[in-house]
């Protein structure tokens, strides 16, 4: 199978600190990859790196149908189908669901086909969609900044997916969420995927072992390890890395 986005040898030189030091990661059609490791790992980063946010110092990023993009500029990376949804919030609150979801329809070169009630009932008819798709229908009309924590994360999904992206990246998205918002949030991942794949950055290790088919567990700026989260716990090396930290992977 041929990976939708491939990292090679990714390295990353804060002022001589390496924070990513020779990363590898294949990331596969209808896949949802959950990316895990202890605070500093280098998880952020990689992702920066992934949508443009910081330039690589060394190796190569290949997406499906771009080519290599770690030259490319933020906003060409994001074109070519690469959609970052950072932990901070985006959502304009005084704007409803519908509108916020109306704003981030990707702009069409063509101002006549701007004006023409085609696109306009095909843009509706994608904001339906996408409604239906992160469970909002019923809050179309409600200002965004009303809506609960939860809803307000699958908003900003949303927005993000309504520009028909190939990958979605995402960090830490059920932070502050309900337990019943959580449960959500990873069926809604998987709905995703159909159509895109999804990396996730996730700390919340309930969470990754609920929604996750394969992890990559990074460490110190490098892979340690993947597979599936009941074949990443019995590697030692992970086990040591986690409860070193006086954390728990299981
Ligand atoms: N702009 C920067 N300049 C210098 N060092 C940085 C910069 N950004 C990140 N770092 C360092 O790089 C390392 C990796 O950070 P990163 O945020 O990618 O880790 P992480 O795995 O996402 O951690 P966390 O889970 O805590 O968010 C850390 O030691 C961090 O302090």
């Amino acid at each position: 199978m041929k990976p939708v986005l491939t990292c090679r040898d990714i390295k990353v030189d804060f002022d001589g600190f390496y924070a990513l030091k020779g990363v590898n990661l294949n990331v596969f059609h209808e896949e949802v990859r959950f990316l895990i490791g202890p605070n500093g790992a280098g998880k952020t980063t990689l992702l920066d790196v992934i949508c443009g946010k910081t330039r690589a110092t060394n190796g190569q990023v290949i997406f499906e149908g771009s080519g290599q993009i770690d030259k490319m500029q933020e906003h060409k990376i994001a074109s070519a189908g690469i959609a970052r949804k950072f932990q901070a919030p985006s959502i304009f609150p005084k704007l409803t669901v519908f509108e916020n979801l109306e704003l981030s329809v990707k702009q069409k070169k063509s101002v006549w086909a701007l004006l023409t009630a085609k696109l306009n009932s095909e843009v509706k008819a994608k904001i339906d969609y996408i409604l239906e798709k992160i469970n909002l229908q019923n809050e179309r009309n409600r200002e965004a900044g009303e809506l609960a924590h939860g809803q307000k994360q699958w908003l900003e999904i949303g927005m993000q997916l309504i520009q028909e992206p190939n990958l979605l990246l995402l960090d830490e998205p059920i932070a502050g969420m309900s337990g019943v918002e959580r449960e959500k949030t990873g069926y809604l991942i998987h709905d995703i995927a159909k159509e895109c794949s999804v990396l996730v950055v996730e700390h919340d290790m309930d969470f990754v072992r609920n929604f996750s088919k394969q992890v990559t567990v990074m460490h110190e700026g490098a892979v340690l390890c993947e597979g599936s989260m009941a074949e990443v716990q019995e590697n030692e090396q992970v086990v040591e890395v986690y409860l070193g930290r006086g954390k728990k992977v299981c």
